[in-house]
């Protein structure tokens, strides 16, 4: 388990947060910190609320009712576009690439000065040559995102995230599918750029990646956080057993 970095400022605060959708409560009353620095994977049976939990924390949601802060400022009506610009980065299980353009167009379109073609200067390019090496695309460059293999692609949306300098990284299902060598090359950036202080996120059902990354584990179930503790509190809990392989 990696270790806790930073001081415990809180960088985002959810509290009393619920969703509704018609009849059906997707959110029910949560409360959460993610404190910078940290990982905290959220783990849980389909229909939990992970999901919707992140698309109302990245503005594509709007909750029924309950709070979000991020560094002290309310979140919610914000605009998804405005959020990201204040540090929260995401990815999706479709990825969302720019399937036709390059490996590095789509890096480079999610870089701040990406729009600015004059401003974009040589640290710009060194910092793309840096996330292709750390990806493992350094050799796939000039190829269209389409024409990448299935891991690769996944790469690539992380290569994304990395290049938009975000603060706190959204990761839904990051690891899904991912071959031996793949997965550790995955485990292994996470790590490291934990280290570096990126706060982290994590949607996932590969426990692999919650043991292995894991600072703290809160488990949803019916839209609730039923309990959060270390991934060997969770994990070794019979009760949250029964609900995850749907023995309850
Ligand atoms: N836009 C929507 N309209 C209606 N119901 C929705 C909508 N989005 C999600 N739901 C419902 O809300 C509940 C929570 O869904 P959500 O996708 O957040 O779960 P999840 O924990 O991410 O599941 P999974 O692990 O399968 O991705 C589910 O019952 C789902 O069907």
């Amino acid at each position: 388990m990696s270790q806790t970095r930073s001081s415990n400022e809180i960088l985002l605060e959810i509290r009393g947060l619920n969703k509704n959708f018609g009849g059906l409560q997707a959110i029910s009353d949560v409360s959460l910190d993610l404190p910078a620095g940290i990982i905290t994977t959220l783990v849980g049976p389909n229909g939990a609320g992970k999901t919707t939990l992140f698309n109302m924390v990245t503005g594509h949601l709007v909750p029924t009712s309950g709070t979000i802060h991020w560094l002290g400022e309310p979140l919610v009506s914000m605009p998804p576009w405005k959020i990201a610009r204040k540090g929260i980065g995401r990815t999706f299980q479709d990825l969302r690439l720019f399937n036709h353009m390059t490996v590095q167009e789509n890096i480079q379109s999610v870089m701040e000065n990406s729009s600015w073609l004059w401003q974009f200067g040589a640290s710009d390019a060194a910092r793309i040559d840096e996330i292709l090496e750390e990806t493992g695309l350094a050799g796939k460059r000039n190829e269209r995102a389409v024409d990448l293999a299935y891991a690769e692609r996944k790469f690539l949306s992380m290569a994304r995230i990395m290049a938009a300098k975000s603060k706190l990284w959204l990761l839904d299902e990051p690891a899904s599918g991912l071959d031996p060598r793949s997965f550790d090359r995955f485990v292994a950036l996470l790590k490291d750029y934990a280290r570096r202080g990126v706060t982290i996120c994590i949607i996932e059902h590969n426990l692999d990646i919650v043991i292995q990354l894991s600072d703290t584990v809160a488990f949803l179930d019916q839209g609730k956080v039923l309990a959060q503790g270390s991934s060997e509190e969770i994990l070794k809990d019979p009760h949250l057993a029964a609900i995850y392989f749907g023995d309850r």
